[in-house]
C-alpha cells in the first residue's frame, strides 16, 4: 500500500465532530514502518489534534525518531497544507529535503518538503553560542 493509500485508510478514522474537516497523515519512519494518524477534536477545542501529530507521536511511540516521507489527505478544494505547528513537529524528525505529499480525496496532489514548508526553521543549533 502507498503512503497515501494509509493516509487516505487512517482519515476514515478521524474524530472531527466540530470542523467536520477529516484529516489523515501517513509518514515513513527511517525503517521502512509505516505510521498513521487522524485528527482527533475535542469540545475544548483548543485541545484538538492534528493528523500529522497522531502519525508522530505514533512513530516515536514505536522506537523511531527520523522520517523520510510524510503524505498528508483531507477533502480540501486544494493540497490541504499542514498547520504551523505540524511544520515544526515534522522538522523535529525529518529534514529540509524530506518529501512530503499533500492530497485531496478528489485526486488533487502537491509534492514539497518539509524545508519548502518551513524555511528558517529553528532547530537546536539556535540554541548554542558560536563564538
Ligand atoms: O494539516 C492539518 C490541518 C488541519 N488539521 C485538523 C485540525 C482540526 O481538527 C481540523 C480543522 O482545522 O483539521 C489537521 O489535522 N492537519
Ligand atoms: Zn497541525
Amino acid at each position: 500500500m502507498s503512503l497515501l493509500d494509509a493516509a487516505r485508510e487512517v482519515r476514515d478514522s478521524a474524530y472531527a465532530p466540530y470542523s467536520h474537516f477529516k484529516v489523515g497523515a501517513a509518514i515513513r519512519g527511517a525503517s521502512g514502518a509505516v505510521y498513521r494518524g487522524c485528527n482527533v477534536e475535542n469540545v475544548a477545542y483548543p485541545e484538538g489534534t492534528c493528523a500529522e501529530a497522531g502519525a508522530i507521536a505514533a512513530m516515536v511511540a514505536a522506537g523511531e525518531t527520523e522520517l523520510v516521507e510524510v503524505a498528508v489527505i483531507a477533502d480540501s478544494p486544494g493540497p490541504v497544507p499542514p498547520c504551523g505547528g505540524c511544520r515544526q513537529k515534522l522538522a523535529e524528525f525529518g529534514r529540509a529535503d524530506t518529501p512530503v505529499l499533500l492530497a485531496t480525496t478528489g485526486g488533487a496532489t502537491l509534492a514539497t518538503t518539509i524545508g519548502e514548508l518551513l524555511p528558517g526553521r529553528f532547530d537546536s543549533g539556535h540554541m548554542s553560542k558560536t563564538s
